[in-house]
């Protein structure tokens, strides 16, 4: 068995739609969960950064895309969150595990107070090995994440509060791709300078995503600098998640500096 490792891992709200329609698909979610089990039977500690409350919300109020309000988004955040956590608690159950779910906001998390007791809980949590906590911003109440897609940058501050080994960004594409038109070239295997590579990064996104790749990169070195290890790998292939923990796997790794 490999060394134990904590872990978060970050999952777009592209990876959890269907590709044709924005609503949840329930294999992805499956497979993200079966991935996420196998890691904590191999004895790792895991914690979930998920998106797609947003996403969850439309179909349950009737909606065909994404709209651009924010009062609308703020609601569908609300009716979402609770689909996505009772799909996850589904899921899980199978494998013998609960979900947790924790709704932080920027605000909490640069407030030493707060941040701290986010920390406590999440620890006290893990101590359950039958548990997963599944965290996302409280999109009722901030709106920051709804706008930038800074799950990126919440996955990256909770990844550098909780003392975490590496940080895995789940999304829709292989890696950091030297070029987009050229995704057959396979993505940048491993950065040890973010900001050599940020050119790579294009304006583009999903349709559902909001922050893109250079919100992940940015996050990617805040993370880095706090010494996480790094990750950016496809989540639709979910089933290459132990490999890509193991050192292989198609992705783009991020060294960490070295802790002072
Ligand atoms: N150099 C690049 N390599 C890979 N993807 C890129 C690159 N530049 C921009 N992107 C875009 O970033 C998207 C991922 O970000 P996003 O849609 O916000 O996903 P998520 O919902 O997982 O946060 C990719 O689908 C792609 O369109
Ligand atoms: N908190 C929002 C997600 C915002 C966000 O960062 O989205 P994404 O760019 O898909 O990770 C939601 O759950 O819909």
């Amino acid at each position: 068995m490999s060394t134990p490792q904590r872990i978060v891992l970050k999952f777009g709200s592209g990876i959890l739609t269907k590709l044709t329609t924005p609503e949840p698909d329930p294999v992805q979610l499956r497979k993200l969960v079966e991935a996420v089990a196998l890691m904590k039977q191999a004895g790792h500690s895991v914690v979930v950064v998920s998106s797609g409350a947003v996403a969850s919300g439309l179909k349950p109020l009737d909606m065909q895309k994404r709209p651009t309000d924010m009062t609308t988004l703020q609601a569908l955040a609300a009716v979402g969150q609770t689909h996505l956590m009772h799909a996850y608690e589904n899921l899980l159950r199978d494998h013998g595990l609960h979900v947790a779910q924790l709704l932080v906001t920027h605000e909490d998390l640069a407030q030493e107070e707060r941040a701290n007791r986010v920390k406590a809980t999440l620890e006290r949590l893990l101590e359950f090995p039958q548990i997963v906590p599944v965290i996302n911003e409280n999109d009722s109440v901030a709106i920051e994440e709804l706008r930038f897609g800074d799950n990126d940058k919440l996955s990256s501050r909770i990844a550098s509060l909780w003392g975490a080994d590496i940080l895995i960004l789940l999304t829709s594409a292989p890696g950091l791709l030297r070029d987009m038109k050229h995704p057959e070239e396979g993505p940048i295997p491993l950065v040890t300078d973010v900001d050599a590579v940020i050119h790579h990064a294009q304006e583009e996104k999903t349709a559902l995503g909001t922050g893109g790749m250079i919100s992940k990169l940015r996050a990617v070195q805040d993370a880095v600098n706090s010494g996480v290890q790094c990750i950016i790998a496809s989540g639709r292939q979910a089933e290459q998640l132990p490999s890509v923990v193991e050192g292989g796997g198609v992705c783009t790794r991020f060294s960490a500096r070295k802790k002072a």
